[in-house]
């Protein structure tokens, strides 16, 4: 055990160094300009002063031209003048609009920042990887506790007897009514296996509340800010549910912001207490600094105490006269007022912290902000952990390490968390798989998916669920109809492309290319991502038929798993283009996917990854629209199935230019 945590330290200090090193070397090889079309710098804004919100200084920073940027509420941020990386100068992005961007920050900011011309670069954030660090250096009991179960060196008990629930939300289906029974029901933990669009977030909202009424004080984490607020957004309809929000108050989301640690201390009762003590130091300070304040230049190696037993005797000394000397002791005798009020204002504080937890019954963070002083000495009787398939195993176990029961939820069949460092790959095994692996009888499979149309729902369902889910009847039939406008389709003859991309019959299409002339996986210099143009153009030209259709520019998404491929097509059409991962978790009424390889040796790199393709082809909820060379894909055998799913069922399209 001791070895196996000495093991995750030093690979997550492999995976620190590497997103550094990804961060400095993108700041030091790119262009400004190259990276700002990268999403992940805003140059030449201006920036202005707001004032101060909830304890940070608010600076706005704009620019006429629109701002276009991956960066986004919550991200820390550098902002410098010339060259970032001599910039120490760090805050959070607490708004985004089309030509400002609003960023919060702890200290006081420079005037260069406040000028022309200012720079602002997406950052990584090292004190994510100190929290893991430090949690696994001290692990407690609980958390070891956790990680013996996952290494089959502890067995879990069988649970003694049955607790009687009465369900809150009587709309939920039986798979997620037994999720939460045996969820309420384990003395260790419990596993919600919850597959693309089952309800997860619906079943832990009510699990959270079930946990609520056995008078059990609970700690409900994920890993993005976004999760965290998706379960409080539900939790807060609830109103007499008494609910606290860690984590810094901007990365909060603005209807939760009533929640948040930070606002509820604001307006704690004793806040005007603590407030009427700093009025009484600034004004101790006035009558201080008419004294002399014993610096090293005035006081001549004489300490406090020297000074003070000085004054009182009248005496000088060393050169300073004796009225220098009673000056300097009025400063250290003010001064020592202004401490301890300073100590009572930190004993307040504490004293509103633990009030605010104590008096909660449901805590909310992301995994790391679980680490936080102000709850480490709180007792959690549970705790519960959303998107646990997507968190590294030093990530879940700083919420793991602060109860005995926990429950997970999460879906292993997609993608792990993203881990850059080539050596710290063992990082993308998650708790959730091991466990769900080693006891399957302590997990639950959340069965009806309420997203898609039932016919999307059979290739990912047959290849990665054993064929056990089911589609609700709300979904089963939902197609392009409802959201496309029919007479923008009267044109089109039986045998066009476009007449097959709006056919209800077909709501999987896949698009092969393998025909095409200049179909060729390329790679842009000193970049080791991939573009296929043909693929592009492809992609881009379905999504704009949609568009002239009258579809919503929301409801599409173009997925590609390569980024420069992304690239490649945002610039083009004004809808979402994104990888896998930034899909992960969202769903879309149309999406089209460029797969990009096309090569004769069937290379298909980490399209490899099945929980990539898993992820790719369930966000979508009417069409699905796969492009890809089918001669390269199918040397894999999944996609070779995918492919032949297609020919069968009268999908796949022989694409030709026209
Ligand atoms: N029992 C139910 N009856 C009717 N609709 C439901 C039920 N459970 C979930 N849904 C609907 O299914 C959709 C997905 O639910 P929810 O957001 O809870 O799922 P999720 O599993 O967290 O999503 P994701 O797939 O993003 O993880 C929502 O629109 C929700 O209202």
């Amino acid at each position: 055990m001791k070895k196996y945590i000495k093991q995750l330290i030093k690979l997550i200090n492999y995976e620190r160094d590497a997103e550094i090193e990804l961060m400095t070397n993108e700041i030091k090889n790119l262009s400004p300009k190259k990276r700002e079309s990268l999403g992940r710098a805003i140059n030449k804004v201006k920036g202005k002063y707001l004032g101060k919100q909830l304890g940070s200084q608010i600076v706005q920073f704009g620019r006429s031209e629109k701002i276009e940027t991956e960066i986004s509420v919550g991200d820390m941020v550098l902002i410098s003048t010339g060259y970032p990386l001599k910039s120490d100068l760090t805050g959070t992005v607490v708004e985004k609009g089309a030509r400002f961007i609003k960023v919060a920050f702890e200290k006081s900011i420079p005037k260069w920042a406040l000028k022309k011309k200012v720079r602002i670069d997406l950052y990584a954030n090292d004190v994510t990887f100190r929290r893991m660090e430090d949690n696994l250096l001290h692990l407690s009991t609980k958390g070891k506790n956790a990680l013996e179960y996952t290494l089959k060196k502890r067995d879990p008990k069988e649970n003694k007897k049955e607790k009687y629930i009465e369900f809150i939300d009587k709309s939920l289906n039986n798979s997620q009514k037994n999720a939460v029974k045996n969820a309420v029901n384990t003395e260790n933990f419990f596993l919600i296996h919850g597959p693309f669009g089952t309800g997860k977030t619906r079943t832990l909202v009510e699990l959270i509340q079930q946990e609520v009424r056995q008078n059990n004080k609970v700690l409900v984490t994920a890993e993005s800010n976004s999760a965290v607020d998706n379960i409080l957004d539900r939790l807060s309809q609830n109103k007499k549910l008494k609910i606290t929000r860690l984590g810094h108050p901007q990365r909060v989301s603005k209807e939760n912001i009533q929640y948040s640690l930070a606002y509820k201390a604001e307006n704690h009762q004793l806040t005007s207490k603590i407030n009427k003590n700093y009025k009484r130091i600034e004004q101790i300070s006035e009558t201080r600094d008419r004294f002399t304040k014993p610096t090293p230049q005035y006081r001549r190696g004489f300490s406090d105490s020297d000074i003070l037993f000085n004054a009182s005797k009248g005496k000088g000394g060393r050169g300073i006269s004796p009225s220098k000397m009673e000056s300097m002791a009025n400063w250290l005798l003010e001064n020592e007022k202004i401490d301890e009020i300073h100590d009572k204002i930190k004993k307040l504080e504490n004293k509103i912290v633990k009030d605010i937890i104590n008096s909660s019954e449901i805590i909310l963070s992301t995994n790391s902000t679980a680490a936080i002083e102000e709850i480490a000495r709180t007792n959690f009787d549970v705790v519960i952990v959303d998107e646990a398939s997507q968190a590294t195993i030093p990530s879940i176990l700083i919420p793991l390490a602060k109860a005995r029961r926990f429950i997970l939820a999460g879906d292993h069949k997609q993608l792990p968390p993203t881990i850059i460092s080539e050596k710290a790959h063992f990082l993308e095994k998650t708790l959730f798989e091991e466990l769900i692996k080693k006891y399957p009888k302590k997990s639950s499979l959340l069965n009806v998916q309420y997203r898609m149309n039932s016919f999307l729902m059979k290739f990912p369902n047959s290849e990665f669920y054993n064929g056990n889910l089911k589609s609700d009847s709300s979904v089963n039939d939902i197609n392009l109809d409802e959201i496309i406008d029919l007479k923008e389709l009267t044109h089109l003859k039986e045998n066009d492309v476009e007449k097959q991309l709006h056919n209800n019959l077909k709501p999987l299409l896949f698009i092969d290319t393998s025909n095409l002339k200049n179909n060729e996986e390329k790679h842009l210099k000193d970049s080791k991502s991939i573009i296929n143009q043909s693929e592009a153009d492809i992609a881009t030209s379905i999504a704009k038929f949609y568009l002239e259709t009258g579809i919503d520019p929301k409801d599409i998404g173009i997925i590609s798993p390569y980024s420069d491929q992304v690239n490649l097509i945002k610039d083009k059409i004004p809808v979402e283009v994104k990888s896998v991962d930034g899909f992960q978790g969202r769903e879309k009424e149309i999406i089209i996917i460029s797969t990009v390889r096309s090569n004769e040796n069937g290379n298909i790199g980490f399209l490899k990854d099945l929980r990539r393709l898993n992820v790719a082809i369930t966000r979508a909820k009417r069409k699905l629209i796969v492009i890809g060379n089918k001669n390269t894909l199918k040397r894999n055998s999944t996609y070779s199935k995918l492919i032949k799913f297609c020919a069968k069922n009268d999908l796949l399209i022989n694409f030709r230019y026209t």
